[in-house]
Parts: structure tokens; sequence; C-alpha cells
């Protein structure tokens, strides 16, 4: 889990927004091949819509090949009440970019059955080839999207009751009239959630501490669901000084102090290029001198060069023609590599690496006799002579 703690909401938004949009952008999203991105509601996230407004307004990202899924609904209030989160995500992000209104997802909390909404829902999230990264809030009690408290951590999309707590919570938007706040909703479940390639969730505020700390110290349990987020491979926590009120001083010191070794070193902390690029993309390995500027997924040239170098191999096969000079100079991504989705991560020609084979140390002595067994099995033990220090040979 990567776990960044910034100094206030605005830091928290801006660095979120800024992921965001390097991940976009490396993807490099194609019509065929689209970025698919979940979304959440509520206030926590209105900086990081606000800030990809103004990225977009600047040129810095375009909308027009992104995928988007929301997490959830209100059940029965209209779909153009403005708490409904139809409204509201047209009012804070969709209307102000260059989104396709076709490629916008959101359950809808009216259809006439809720079940096989959900379960399209689903199917539609498949068919778009899955969510590459799905943002969250958090509510108070820990949960994720509206997985309440007790929600299976195998859920998926579905009807759910909400917490009295949500309800309250939810009532500030909703003339702190309880009976206006809508008691049920549709959700992605917390498998939807962790079955994306990766989940950036946002806790911002001393209202989210307890909610902080019961997922980031503590085990997962189906009482604080968002806690499942220490199931996925690639997690990260963005928060706020205040959020961070209930964790141990050694937690907060122990993340930050990471994020300092990170940075000194100059890199932050990288995702496989498998993820992080689209399937058009090929990226590979050049020798270069020049650097382009450091983002999230890029990288400075220091000690984090080679991990640059090797775009995404999980299983990287061994040249079998080492060239020494590999590691003194400045490596980047390219696309003269032999790399292509769905295959085998291939060759990164200037490995120093040698071949993985299998070997026997006595195949290389060449004295027959070796290689037969010259340690006694218990039996034959047995039948030897003992010695006078009473150890067989
Ligand atoms: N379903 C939403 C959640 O997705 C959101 O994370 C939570 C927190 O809202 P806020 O960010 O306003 O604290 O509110 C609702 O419960």
């Amino acid at each position: 889990m990567r776990f960044f703690i910034k100094e206030d909401a605005a830091a928290a938004s801006a660095h979120v927004a800024n992921y965001i949009v390097d991940r976009i952008n490396h993807f490099g999203p194609t019509p065929a091949h689209p970025f698919v991105l979940g979304l959440p509601t509520g206030s926590t996230p209105l900086g990081v819509y606000k800030a990809l407004v103004e990225k977009y307004k600047a040129g810095e990202v375009s909308f027009e090949n992104v995928v988007t899924f929301n997490m959830d609904e209100y059940i029965g209030i209209p779909r153009d009440h403005p708490e409904s989160y139809h409204s509201f995500m047209w009012k804070h992000f969709f209307s102000h970019v260059n989104i396709h209104p076709s490629n916008v997802n959101i359950l809808n909390g009216n259809a006439p059955n809720l079940e096989s909404e959900c379960v399209q829902y689903e199917e539609k999230i498949k068919s778009a080839g899955g969510i590459d990264l799905f943002l969250a809030g958090m509510g108070e009690d820990g949960h994720i999207a509206f997985n309440e408290p007790g929600s299976s951590l195998a859920s998926r999309t579905r009807v759910k009751t909400l917490a009295y707590g949500t309800i309250l919570a939810n009532s500030r938007f909703f003339d702190n009239d309880l009976d206006k706040v809508p008691k049920m909703a549709l959700t992605v479940g917390v498998q939807t959630v962790l079955e994306a390639r990766e989940v950036v969730v946002m806790a911002l505020g001393a209202r989210k501490a307890l909610a902080l700390q019961r997922c980031v110290e503590q085990g997962v349990n189906h009482m604080w669901t968002l806690s499942a987020l220490q199931l996925h491979p690639h997690s990260m926590i963005v928060c706020d000084e205040d959020a961070t009120l209930e964790l141990q001083v050694k937690t907060v010191k122990y993340f930050k102090d990471i994020e300092q070794v990170a940075r000194s070193q100059g890199f932050e902390q990288i995702l496989p290029s498998k993820i992080r690029t689209g399937p058009t993309k090929v990226p590979t390995t050049v020798v270069t001198d020049d650097f382009p500027a450091a983002t999230i997924h890029s990288p400075q040239p220091t000690t984090s060069r080679l991990l640059r170098a090797t775009p995404a191999s999980e299983y990287p096969l061994r040249s079998r023609s080492p060239s020494p000079d590999c590691v003194s100079r400045h490596l980047r991504t390219s696309s003269d590599t032999e790399q292509t989705l769905g295959t085998e991560y291939s060759v990164i020609s200037r490995s120093t690496t040698p071949d993985f084979m299998p070997d026997r140390m006595a195949s290389r002595i060449g004295d027959p006799a070796l290689l037969r067994r010259t340690t006694p099995n218990p039996e034959s033990q047995l039948q030897l002579p003992i010695m006078r220090t009473g150890v067989r040979v």
C-alpha cells in the first residue's frame, strides 16, 4: 500500500489530480482502448475534480478516450435531483471536460429492476475491459462506496441499505433533514473495487481519522470495509494531516519517511508498466542520455534508473549477449523493445545477468565417481563397519 500524507486537503487533492492525469497520459487511451476510471462522489473528491477540470482547460489532459464508472447512486430520488450522484458528477466534473456522455456510466437508482441494473453494471465494467483506476473516498465508518459495515468483502454491485451514521452524515446535503435522505442506494461491491487494476483512496479531515486508523493499522475486517484495500496489490491512500490524528506517530513517521527517501532517491513508487500503459503501447528500453522531467511515473535518473529500465517485465527473459555498459548509461522507455501485452514480456537486450539454467555442482567436476551418491543412505549405513570413534563410514 502506498500512503501519502499531505499537509492539507489542497495538497492531497493536487497530488491525486496530478496522479490521475499522469496515469491517463501514460496510458495513452484510444477509442479502442480507453482508460477506464472509477469515480466517487462526496465532498472529498471535489478538489480533485476542480483540479482535473483546470488541467483539462490548460490542455494537460483529455477525457476524449476515458470511460467512467461511478461507485454508487441513491435509490428513489429523481436523476435530476440536485443531490443525486448523476447531478453531482455533471455539475462538478463531466460538464466541464470533453468526456463523451456515452462514456459516462452511473447506476440508475430508478431502474425498474434494480437487481438487473446491478448485474448489467458489472457486465458493463467487464466489457469495458475492467477499471484501470478506481478513485474513492471513505465514509466515517470506514465504508468504501456504500459498502457499509458488515458488507461482504466479496460483494459485488447490489442494492444496499444505508447505515444510520451514513444517513446522518449525508443529511448535510439534504437540509439536515433525516427524512429527506435516501435510505437505500445502489453501490459497487468491495470485490468490484478490488478488481480494479489500481485503487486510490482519499481521506480528508479529522472526521475520517478513526476510519483511516482502522483501515491502515488494523486487520482486514468487514466492519471497516475499506480495510479490504490491504488485499489489493496496487492501492494508494492520500490523506491530509488532520486525517492522521488517530494513527500512531510511528505509522505516520514510517510512511512519511518512505516518501522522503523515495524522493531523495529520485523516484516515487512506481506501478508495473503492464498496469501503467494501455494495451496498444509498447513500452521498451533504449539507452539515452536525456531525461524527461520527473513525474510520478517517470522517476529521476538516480538509483531508480534501472527500475525504469525494466518495462514491466514480471518475467523478463535474459539476454544471451550481455553488454557491460548497460548499467553505465541512462535508460528510458521507448518503442523498440520486443514487448507486447498479452504475450510474455520479452527481451531487454543489454541485460548483464546470465541465463537461468538448472545446475548441478557435481556436473562441473568431471569425475564420474563424484556423480554417484557419496553419502550413504540409512540402510547401507547399518552395514558399514564402525570405526573406533563410533562413526560409521
Ligand atoms: N457513497 C459516498 C462515498 O463514496 C463517500 O466516500 C462518502 C464520504 O463522503 P464525504 O467525502 O463527503 O465525506 O460519502 C458517501 O457515503
